[in-house]
Parts: C-alpha cells; sequence; structure tokens
C-alpha cells in the first residue's frame, strides 16, 4: 500500500474526476503559468526526441529552400506538448503564427475569413483540428492541397462559386483523437508527429527548468518524487511541482525536497506511483469487490459512484498503460500489479488472462 492510502478512503468522500490534481487535461486558469513555462526553442524541447528530430530535419529544409514546409499534424494524449511544439514551429521558421481552433470554426465562412488573411508563409495553428465542422473540413483539404478557396456567392441554383488564391502557407494541426479524423484531411499532412507519455528522466529535466523559471529552489530527489508520480506528462509535473512549492513555502521550507514532495501528494491524494483516489476506487472495486474481474465496465463505474464514461476516459487508460489492469473479451480484469499496489495477495491464476492493445478495443467490451 503506497503511503499509508487507506483503500476505503474513496467511500465516504465524493469523487470529483474533473477537479482531480491528475487531470491530464488543462485548466483555464493554468494557462498564463503554461505560457511561462514553454520552450521557447525547439532545442529546450525535453524528451520526444524522435518527433522533434524529425520536426526539425523538416523545418530547417524548409528554411533553406525558402518555402513554406508541409503541413504538420501533431498527435497524442493532453498535456505532452503540441500546443508547445506548434508555437515553437512559428518561433523556428521565423514567421508569424494565426492560432484557431476546430470548435471556433463552426462555419466554413469562419475558416473562410481566416485562410484569406493569412500571409506567405504564415504558420495556421488550428488545434482541436478533429472538432471542426465537415463543410469547414473540406474547404480546408481544397486550401492545404491547391492553395485555394472557393468563396460562394449568392444562394440557391444563381450561386456561384469563385476561386480565390492563397499565398503557400503552413497548416499545423493538433488533435487527441487523430483516429477522428477523416482520412482526406489526414492525408494532406506531409508530415505527422505523434506524441508519447514521457520518460521519468524527461521529466526531471522538464521541472529542474520549470523550478529554474519559477525561482524555485528544488534538489533531485524531490524532482524525481514529483516526476515519479506525474503519469508521464509534462502538465501533471509542472503542476504537481507548483503544490509541493506551496507546501514548501508554508512550511516554511526554502528547497523542494523529498519530504515537501510526500508531505503534498499526500495531501493531494496523489500516491506513489501517481494513482489517485479514482484510480484507487477502481483498483479496489476491482480486486475487493468483484475478486479481480473480469467485469463489465458499467458494473465497475456503479461501484465507484462513476459515470462508466469517467471511468473509462479518465481513469482507465493510464491503468490500462502501466499495467495494472486488463481488457479482457468478458470486461476488466485486475493484474497482480493492482493487487501489490492495494497490499492484498492476488489469488491463483490472476495474469494468466491475456492483455489487448489499449487501441484495439475502444468501447468494444463496454458490458
Ligand atoms: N517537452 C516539453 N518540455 C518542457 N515543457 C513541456 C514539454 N511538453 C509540454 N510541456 C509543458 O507542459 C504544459 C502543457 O503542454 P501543451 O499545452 O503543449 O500540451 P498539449 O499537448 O497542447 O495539451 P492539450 O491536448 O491539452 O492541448 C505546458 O506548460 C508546456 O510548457
Ligand atoms: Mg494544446
Amino acid at each position: 500500500m503506497a503511503d499509508g492510502f487507506s483503500s476505503e478512503m474513496y467511500e465516504d468522500s465524493s469523487l470529483d474526476a474533473t477537479a482531480r490534481i491528475v487531470n491530464p487535461v488543462g485548466d483555464t486558469d493554468e494557462r498564463t503559468v503554461e505560457m511561462a513555462l514553454r520552450p521557447r526553442r525547439l532545442s529546450e524541447f525535453t524528451g520526444q526526441t524522435r518527433v522533434r528530430d524529425q520536426l526539425s530535419l523538416v523545418l530547417e529544409a524548409a528554411r533553406r529552400r525558402g518555402t513554406p514546409p508541409d503541413h504538420v499534424l501533431l498527435s497524442g494524449p493532453p498535456g505532452l506538448g503540441k500546443t508547445t511544439l506548434a508555437m515553437l514551429i512559428g518561433t523556428e521558421l521565423e514567421r508569424p503564427i494565426r492560432i484557431t481552433s476546430g470548435p471556433a470554426i463552426q462555419h466554413a465562412g469562419d475558416l473562410a475569413a481566416v485562410l484569406s488573411s493569412l500571409t506567405e508563409g504564415e504558420v495556421l495553428f488550428l488545434d482541436e483540428i478533429h472538432r471542426m465542422s465537415r463543410s469547414a473540413e473540406e474547404m480546408l483539404y481544397l486550401a492545404m492541397e491547391d492553395f485555394r478557396v472557393d468563396v460562394i456567392v449568392g444562394k440557391g441554383p444563381g450561386a456561384t462559386a469563385i476561386p480565390l488564391e492563397l499565398p503557400p502557407f503552413t497548416v499545423v494541426g493538433a488533435t487527441t483523437r487523430a483516429g477522428l479524423l477523416p482520412a482526406p484531411l489526414r492525408d494532406r499532412f506531409g508530415f505527422t508527429g505523434h506524441l508519447d507519455f514521457y520518460a521519468t528522466d524527461d521529466l526531471e529535466a522538464i521541472l529542474h527548468r520549470s523550478a529554474r523559471l519559477l525561482e524555485v529552489s528544488a534538489d533531485a530527489r524531490g524532482i524525481e518524487e514529483i516526476a515519479r508520480r506525474s503519469r508521464g506528462t509534462p502538465r501533471i509535473a509542472n503542476r504537481l511541482l507548483r503544490r509541493v512549492r506551496d507546501w514548501a513555502q508554508v512550511h516554511g521550507q526554502d528547497v523542494v525536497d523529498e519530504e515537501a514532495a510526500h508531505a503534498a501528494l499526500a495531501l493531494f491524494d496523489v500516491d506513489d506511483r501517481g494513482l489517485d483516489r479514482l484510480d484507487r476506487a477502481v483498483l479496489d472495486a476491482l480486486c475487493r469487490r468483484f475478486g479481480g474481474g473480469p467485469v463489465g465496465l458499467s458494473t465497475l463505474a456503479v461501484a465507484v459512484g462513476e459515470e462508466a464514461d469517467t471511468v473509462e476516459t479518465v481513469a482507465e487508460p493510464f491503468l490500462v498503460r502501466e499495467g495494472f489492469i486488463t481488457r479482457t473479451p468478458r470486461g476488466r480484469a485486475a493484474s497482480s500489479l493492482a493487487w501489490d499496489h492495494l497490499g492484498l495477495a492476488a489469488p491463483a491464476g490472476v495474469d494468466r488472462q491475456p492483455a489487448l492493445p489499449l487501441d484495439t478495443g475502444e468501447g468494444r467490451f463496454g458490458s
């Protein structure tokens, strides 16, 4: 059992999944501090070396040719640096960057207005590109391929399309759900970078840099402790660092050290593997109530008093990725790691269930 957490803790208090400190999705209040912590050059961007090196090559070649680079699609879970990389593309190319997002473009006309005002070589950053309307998507294909938009003049049978030439520009799209993009749109990106969860030592490097920028003195053990509990996600790492800094400050400690990290993260219910109350509630229900499963998603969700959707999207991906839970054709099952984590003895035969890869069965094995 990690850090003396009681597995009964969740039963008498309601869980608010969106307010969790380990939520990988950013809070609007966090934007200012996040902006301050963003790397300013590609060379300062830690981790994701493959994507970074590939992107750096694409940008350098374009710069030498003196033409805008291919369109770039950045995909991956929240908080891993897609927006950060998009901004860096503008900086590295020394080009202005125009920022908008899928939800802001509900009509093709909204997109036409943005596209027709782009200047040569400008970078158009389309965040949450999977949330654009279908009609805007179709306009975007054409603009990306032929640097042209058709402006529709008039209505009904008399309407005519007037083609408008656009200067060459680069679209940088970001999405947490690359699978939702229609193939014709995905195919128009010459370079796709998929961001993956960070290794602990990369998170440590990111945290050392953040501590310096926040003017917090932190020692290596303290940083290591925070990195280990950050679920491979820089956004969570930076957030935990700020809470540990708060703890140190209030307790009159000059340095963020291991003790401060332990105390602050215990206060916020983040255990030594980065699991919070919701995660532990899921494991606890799975092991204690259902003997380790397999059990259907909705049954499990009822047992922890949460919506099935919350359990599936908020808690489960991390638990599956870390190997605490496996998805089987008959439902979710606890691995020996889950039993160990709760300090319980695993029944014989645990782990014999073959784990299915995370991306094959989205929603398929719901009860
Ligand atoms: N490689 C990195 N090095 C340093 N800091 C990073 C890195 N990646 C992300 N961060 C920091 O983590 C925070 C979140 O990153 P960012 O906003 O780019 O994530 P995102 O992938 O766009 O998330 P979302 O899907 O929610 O939009 C930022 O404050 C950023 O500074
Ligand atoms: Mg983003």
